[in-house]
Parts: C-alpha cells; structure tokens; sequence
C-alpha cells in the first residue's frame, strides 16, 4: 500500500534555497519514495519559483485565502508532484523570502492552504514556523471526513513565527484556538508552538538536538512543551541527496575523484587557492560554508583566526549574514593576504568545490540541529571539525585515540564554542595534517561512511505508518 504526504514547507531545493531545510525538503521525496510514500510538495510562489517550474497546471482556486486571492498550481519537482501557492499579493515580491512585516499573513496563508488540501492526502507534514499553522488549521478547522495524521518537522527552534495578539483576527481561527494549548503564546501568537501542541508526532533532525531541546538552554522558551509532549518526539537525522552530493559526478568539481583516488581532490585544491586570491602551497586549507551568524559560532571563529595562521594554514570562508562578522572576517582577510581569503555572499557551484577542495571545513556552532555542511564533508573528504553539539555530535566521530585504533575517526570534535576548544580542535587537525597517512585514513572513513537517506527514509516512513495505523 502506498501512502500520501503533503509535505509542506517555505523552500525546496533546487527551486529555492537559503539553507539547510531547502536541501532536506528537496530530497525527501526521492528518500521517502523506496519505502512506500509517495511526497507531494508545497512551497510558496515566489518569483524564483515561477520561473523555474514549467507546464503549470491550475489545480485549485481559492477567491478569499485569508483574505486575498489565490491558486494552486501542479507542477513537478523532480519525478514527483509539486504545488505552489500562487498569492501574488503574497509572494510575489522583490528581496529575500522571510523578514517581511507581514510575514504573519503569508505563511499563514501557506499554512491555510495545505490545510484546505491536506484531506487528500494520509498525512501532513510541516516544515519549521512557516507551515506549522497546518496542523493547528486541520485540528481547528477540519472539515475531513477522513482523518489526516500530521508531523510536525523542526529544523531550528530558534525561528518560532511569534507574534503579537493583534494577528490573531486575520488568521481566521476560531475563538477556543487561542489558548495555552493551542496558538497562544507568552500574549500572542506562536506558529511554531501551535503546530508543535497540534501536530500528532514532532520530529527533529538528530536524535542528539531531539534531547537537547528539552532543555532550557536549547529550548529557546518551548523546553516545557517538547519535555511534556516527548513520547511523541523523534529524532531522525539528515542524509544527503546523492544525485546532487557526489564526488565522482560532481560537474561543479574541476576534478572528480573518489575515496580510492584521493589525490584528483588536490586540482580542486589548487583551483580554490586560485579562486580565494591564495597562497599557493600544500599545508592544510580549512573552509567555512555558512551563515555567518552567533548560532554557527561564527564570532568564537574570527577569535580563532591568528593561532590558524600561525599555524601555517589558510582559510577560505563562504557566507554571508551578520554585518559586524562579515566585517570581522574581512578585517582578518585584509591582515593576512594570501592566507585568509572572505567571500560574502551565496554560491551553490562554489560550496561544491570548497568541500572537494578544502582539506577541513570548520563548524563550531553554538547549537546545530542535524548540520549538512559536516555530511557534505565526510562525503568530500573535507574532514569535519565541530563543535560537540546536536547532530553534529551524532555524525563525526572525533580522532581520539580509540577511535583511531578502531579505525573509524572521521574529524574532529570539540566542546563548546569558545576560543579555547576551538582554537585546540585547530591545531589538532593541523598536527593531523602533517601525518599523511593518519590524515587520509580519515578522509576514507568518512568518504566510507552511510549518509544516505535510506534509514532515515526509513524511519519517516514507519513515523507516518505508525500514525495512519498501517504499520
Ligand atoms: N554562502 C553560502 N553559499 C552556498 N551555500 C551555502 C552558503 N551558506 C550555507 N550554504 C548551504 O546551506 C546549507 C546549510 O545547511 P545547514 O544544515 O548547515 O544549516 P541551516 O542552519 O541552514 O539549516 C537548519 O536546517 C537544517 C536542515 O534540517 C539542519 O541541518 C540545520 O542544523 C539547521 O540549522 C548547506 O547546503 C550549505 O552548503
């Protein structure tokens, strides 16, 4: 038996990406499909997305969708359906996709529509606070006669869609959903907190962030409510999408190579060095593919950039975020030509090269719920140095003494982002680095190692059969 999910969130990769949560969105079909799920997706029309899908057909029409009107376009994403929210008063709009003032209404919207779809389908799946009305609008507003089973995904607790009581009224909810165990939160509305109390099961992308957001310090305020409903919480990690993330098809690789021929990996070395306004040489090149903000630990890193130069290595950084860090960083690139090099700003084909250029990528975030950049890594032979926390603490297994007696080290761990771990995870990996043999035994364990969707693909699956009694 095959069941349906409308799997339900603000971007989907290769349509529209500014982050992790485009790439999981993207994948899931083709990683839930060998299991017996077929994944329709819903994504918001922006304008990015209109020009790149094709042979549109109007599916639904919607005169008054919280109020403007709207239609639903089938399309496809890859081999498999897609709809998009076509609300022009919504969504088609010049700038970034989020941080508009009426960011409230739009992914409401989005909200309301998978909602009004969603009796189709077996089970709902929202994505993060911009579809996480979904599952309050079929608990509030359900007209199905059969019952849709909902999962509510968070990818970050920190983004929550709050705000203030006055939207209350254009969400078109009735009265009672404005309450502690439904759309309330702290005096106005949270959408990620009322999807996390309406949804049947809440997942998260490691099974480590699944624990840690039952605590204060990572909770970000919805500690009690994960703690009080977590039988119904799971952790089930990322994995990466092979058709996209390959070493030996990479055709944004200068050089294509394979765990067995490791030494191809070095004309992609040179092609960055040439790229960043390098030094040319072969000591240890380390990367950072990010968003430059406090979460990824981006301000312990700039504290970090002395001792890695004093210790012979170099550094090209992609990401854009945060002014006075992509102020820092450049400030360190203008003190140290040749050996720290900045690009700000965001390039799909460049994150490419640099994980199948780069010797190490850094990751010392302060909390990372799965990460991606680290399974991007291991499967590049860009070994991974991370902070000790959510899934990157469930999927690099740190260098230490017994792991590389058993052979299976894949990076670098250290504990909290601070000057001190991270400077001495550093110059770990930067003595490492001076042992060829040690070094390529770990790039091979993680070019080795299972970061394929499949057991997680497998877990969705079983979560959604579970919920719908078909297990
Ligand atoms: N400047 C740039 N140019 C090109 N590409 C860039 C880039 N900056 C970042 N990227 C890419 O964007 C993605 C970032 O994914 P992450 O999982 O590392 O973090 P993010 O915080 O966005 O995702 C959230 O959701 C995901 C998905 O669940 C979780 O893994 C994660 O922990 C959570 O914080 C990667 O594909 C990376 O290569």
């Amino acid at each position: 038996m095959t069941l349906s999910v409308l799997s339900v969130a603000s971007e989907a990769f290769p349509l529209v990406k500014t982050g992790g949560l485009a790439d999981v969105v993207g994948a899931l079909p083709d990683a839930l499909a060998p299991h017996g799920v077929a994944t329709t997706t819903l994504i918001p029309g922006y304008p990015a997305v209109g020009k790149a899908v094709k042979g549109t057909k109007v599916v639904r029409r919607w005169r008054d969708l919280l109020g403007v009107e709207a239609r639903l376009l089938g399309a496809r994403l890859g081999e498999h359906p897609l709809l998009v929210l076509d609300a022009p008063a919504l969504f088609a709009r010049a700038g970034g996709l989020y941080d508009q003032t009426d960011d409230w209404h739009r992914f409401a919207a989005l909200s309301r529509a998978a909602a009004d779809v969603a009796e189709g389908f077996d089970v709902l799946h929202a994505h993060d606070w911009q579809a996480a009305l979904a599952p309050a609008y079929l608990r509030y507003c359900g007209t199905a006669q059969r019952r849709t089973a909902s999962v509510m995904t968070v990818h970050n607790i920190a983004f929550q869609g709050q705000f203030g009581a006055e939207i209350f009224a254009g969400l078109d909810l009735p009265d009672e959903a404005y309450a502690i165990d439904g759309v309330e939160y702290y005096g106005g509305v949270g959408f990620l907190k009322a999807g996390l109390e309406a949804a049947d099961a809440i997942t998260t992308v490691s099974p480590t962030y699944a624990a840690e957001i039952r605590e204060p310090r990572f909770g970000m305020g919805l500690e009690g409510l994960i703690d009080t409903r977590r039988d119904r919480v799971h952790g089930i990690v990322n994995g990466i999408d092979p058709a996209v993330w390959n070493p030996e098809t990479d055709a944004a690789l200068p050089s294509r190579f394979t765990a067995r021929a490791l030494g191809r990996r070095k004309a992609n070395k040179r092609a960055v060095e040439k790229m960043f306004g390098l030094d040319r040489d072969d000591g240890p090149l380390f990367t950072v593919i990010s968003r430059l903000t406090w979460q990824k630990g981006m301000d312990v890193l700039v504290t970090c950039l002395d001792e890695l130069v004093a210790g012979g290595a170099r550094l090209a950084l992609l990401g854009s975020g945060d002014a006075h860090l992509e102020a820092a960083l450049l400030a360190a690139a203008a003190r140290y030509p040749g050996r720290i090099a900045v690009r700000i700003g965001y390039d799909e084909p460049l994150s490419h090269l640099l994980q199948g250029g780069a010797d190490a990528i850094l990751i010392p975030s302060r909390f990372e719920p799965c990460g991606l950049t680290q399974l991007y890594g291991l499967a590049y032979g860009c070994v991974p140095v991370v902070a000790r926390t959510g899934g990157l603490a469930d999927t690099v297994i740190d260098a230490n003494e017994a792991a590389l007696a058993a052979g299976v080290a894949t990076g670098f761990q250290h504990g909290e982002a601070s000057h001190h771990s991270l400077g001495h995870a550093i110059r770990r990996a930067i003595a490492a680095y001076a042992r060829p043999d040690l070094w390529c035994a770990i790039q091979r364990n993680g070019m080795r190692a299972d970061f394929s969707w499949s057991e997680s693909g497998r877990r969705y699956a079983d979560l959604y059969k579970s919920l719908t009694g078909t297990a």
